[in-house]
């Protein structure tokens, strides 16, 4: 199984036509702020000054977590297939809100604890039922942790179009974004631990102390293959694998909150050139996500108080990402427009 190759976006040449042509556009210099950065970005990333967004799509991302029998989140294990029954409804917050926006959802199965058969919309890719509890022993052994690579990889090189959004549900996942955000950024554990789908203080409190005695248990992993393998989940290793892939494919990649950007910090460390093509969607209200953007230098575009992952956030920037490349290809410039330019 080999690691994508991923290249960096930078060309100096194309960043400085970009730059003037976003210059040229009728409004004061610098007044669209975000979307000007985000107009340059998906340029550089698709290599050209009139970018053009082509069947945008998420892709959910299901597994569950053997670290649940230790307590740590508020809701079941079963939480987890039932929720994908519902995505596959199409009643879940994802569903709406990518129906809103015209984009299209493919639910993954990267390794929930229930069978469910041959179905439309879902993709079997599972690894197993289930990781392992990373309390006691690795959540995945090094070859179950390729596989879930592996799979994400051949799912993003069977996909059309260049916009891919990440989600994913995984009751418990929030304790294994936790434990590698702690092992990969180096951030003090307590600045890593949140509430997840809504633990109470003496949850929180609980959930912390059984993370420090799991990243004790594994401190001898300090690559980072060793580390998704030891802490991470099959959802979390897909999206790794997918993320990769999906730059090497010059995608833009959407990226949700808390646990989809645990299993960007593995691809980055992988791939440092992979946040070339990254946009940020939101701030997540999950203790650690700010932390964890701080880290990777990311600016994400919306701060909504949002704690629900599914991919809910990019779903919800995807207007802006239709907006920035809508306002470089289609609004007039000083020139045509016969608008006065700056005077000084
Ligand atoms: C009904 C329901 C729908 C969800 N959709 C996303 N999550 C979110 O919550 C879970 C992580 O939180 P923890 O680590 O505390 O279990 C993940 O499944 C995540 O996607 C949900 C959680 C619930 C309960
Ligand atoms: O930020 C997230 O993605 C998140 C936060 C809490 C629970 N589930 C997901």
């Amino acid at each position: 199984m080999s690691i994508p190759v991923v290249d960096s976006t930078a060309d100096a040449e194309l960043s400085a036509r970009l730059e003037a042509a976003v210059n040229n556009k009728t409004k004061p210099l610098g007044s669209l702020g975000m979307l000007e950065t985000l107009a340059r970005q998906v340029g550089l990333v698709q290599r050209t000054v009139q970018p053009r967004i082509v069947a945008p799509a998420i892709l959910v991302f299901a597994g569950d977590h053997g670290v649940v029998a230790e307590k740590v989140s508020p809701y079941p294990q079963d939480v987890t297939w039932q929720m994908v029954e519902n995505f596959l409804g199409g009643g879940a917050a994802i569903n709406v809100f990518a129906r809103q926006n015209a984009c299209a959802l493919r639910v993954v199965d990267a390794g929930v604890n229930h069978d469910f058969g041959v179905r439309a919309g879902l993709l079997d890719r599972k690894v197993a039922h289930g990781t392992r509890n990373f309390m006691r022993e690795a959540a995945m052994t090094r070859e179950q942790c390729l596989l879930a690579i592996r799979y994400g990889v051949e799912l993003v090189d069977s996909l059309e179009g260049n916009v891919l959004g990440f989600g994913e549900m995984g009751i418990g996942n929030t304790s294994a974004a936790a434990a590698l955000m702690r092992k990969l950024t180096g951030a003090p554990l307590e600045d890593c631990v949140g509430a997840g789908a809504g633990l109470s203080e003496e949850g929180v409190a609980h959930k912390l102390a059984v993370l420090r005695r799991a990243v004790e248990l594994h401190a001898q992993a300090s690559e980072p293959l060793d580390i998704l393998a030891a802490l991470g989940g099959f959802e979390i290793a897909m999206m790794a694998g997918a993320m990769l892939a999906a730059a090497r494919r010059r995608m833009v990649l959407l990226i949700d909150g808390f646990i989809v950007t645990s299993a960007l910090l593995v691809a980055a460390r992988l791939r440092p050139a992979v946040l070339d093509y990254c946009v940020f969607s939101h701030c997540s209200d999950e203790r650690g996500h700010t932390g964890m953007l701080a880290h990777l230098g990311a600016r994400p575009l919306l701060q909504l108080g949002l704690r629900l992952g599914e991919g809910s956030g990019c779903a919800l920037a995807l207007p802006l990402l239709h907006a920035a490349v809508n306002f470089l290809n289609d609004m007039a410039t000083f020139e045509s427009a016969q608008v006065s330019g700056k005077d000084g």
